[in-house]
């Protein structure tokens, strides 16, 4: 049984078929950020309290009305079918257990409609690329509503796909037969389209899409701080720091070294969420220190998924999980609200 984060991605890998194994572990360029996001996490330090009686830590956290157990959250990770046979159902229900949030891809191979299904209780968001064609970016956007997610999150770092070598490399450029995307299926047919990733999404599709859905609109991919302001201008309700795990434009800096200036530049008005690179109760910890509400995983999910399904989803958020309180004990705190930057050291 592996026992931390980093031993499931060994494990997996040894699972998954190579091709499958490059496209989920890869990513842009020269993978500078990939490495980055992780080493980034490396260079802070904590510095903690001592003596201050502050009990077992409380870490759950609610957020745009969704309540997670944890401050740790499923970020939006496509194709779950090519690490497991029950894909996105399997993560579901993993997440239903753990009582947090998934994000359900846009991308899923299992239609969202039937992730619901699959996970009564878990709460799902659903993360969205509009599509140049609003007519089909409203469909899906009500078929979302309707499967019961709670939030839009919408992607906003990809007006084209990045350049990942290690798919080029390995011919990665579709899905197995009997897989696609069933989140794109065409207004109830049995046709799939493929997903455009457009330059010339911008944001009057942000503004369309506000006037198009009540629900909470989260934009992910945000790393400039005037990215940020606008995006509170254009009424989105929470900020998403990622550079897609150092999957679309390389040399991106780390997200934990951009989360500050995010924070400063959002000031309170709406939730931040950071990802990229958390593999320890530590790096949860460091990232609400320097303002983040909540983060989100990538990587481990999958890495969970294809060690061992269900199971490893639920063992991987457990771990963080346990060392998310764990850490918070060590650090002489009560609760992750707690946290404040004072708590963390560059090194
Ligand atoms: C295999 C894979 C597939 C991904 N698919 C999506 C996606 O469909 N939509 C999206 O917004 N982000 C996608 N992402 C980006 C993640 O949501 C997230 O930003 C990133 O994985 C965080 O970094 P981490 O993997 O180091 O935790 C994907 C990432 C990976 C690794
Ligand atoms: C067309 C699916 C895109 C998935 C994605 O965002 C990624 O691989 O990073």
């Amino acid at each position: 049984m592996p026992a931390t984060i980093r031993e499931f991605e060994a494990v997996a890998r040894d699972r998954l078929d190579p091709a499958h194994y490059d496209y989920f572990a890869g990513g842009a360029g020269d993978e500078v950020t990939v490495r980055a996001n992780e080493a980034a996490f490396a260079r802070l330090a904590l510095l903690p309290r001592v003596l201050r009686g502050a009990g077992s830590p409380e870490i759950g956290v609610t957020l745009l009305g969704s309540r997670a157990e944890m401050p740790v959250l499923v970020a939006p990770t496509a194709f779950h079918r090519l690490a497991d046979p029950e894909g996105e159902k399997a993560t579901a229900r993993a997440v239903a257990a753990a009582g947090t949030i998934m994000i359900v891809s846009m991308a899923a191979t299992v239609a969202v409609e039937d992730v619901a299904a699959a996970a009564p209780g878990a709460t799902l968001w659903f993360q969205l690329y509009v599509q140049p064609d609003m007519a089909f970016t409203e469909a899906i956007v009500r078929r979302a509503e309707a499967a019961g997610c709670a939030a839009l999150v919408v992607t906003v770092d990809s007006p084209a796909r990045g350049r990942r070598d290690r798919e080029v490399r390995r011919g990665f450029d579709d899905l197995p037969e009997g897989m696609r995307c069933e989140n794109l299926r065409d207004d109830g047919g049995e046709s799939v389209r493929p997903i455009v990733m457009s330059p010339a999404i911008s944001w009057e599709h942000v503004d369309a899409l506000r006037r198009m859905t009540r629900l909470p609109l989260v934009l992910k991919g945000v790393t400039h701080p005037a990215d940020a302001r606008l995006a509170l201008e254009h009424g989105v309700s929470a900020v998403y720091v990622s550079n897609h795990g150092g999957r679309q434009l390389d040399t991106v800096p780390a997200t934990v070294d951009l989360l500050p200036d995010i924070v400063a530049a959002v000031r309170g008005a709406v939730p931040v969420l950071v990802d990229g690179g958390i593999r320890r109760g530590t790096d949860v910890v460091k990232a609400l220190a320097l303002g983040a509400s909540a983060v989100a995983v990538g990587r481990p999910v999958v890495w969970g998924l294809a060690a061992d399904g269900e199971c490893g989803v639920a063992r991987v958020l457990g771990l963080l999980r346990d060392e998310v309180e764990h850490a918070l004990t060590l650090c002489g705190l009560a609760s992750s609200h707690d946290l404040e930057p004072g708590l963390v050291r560059r090194c």
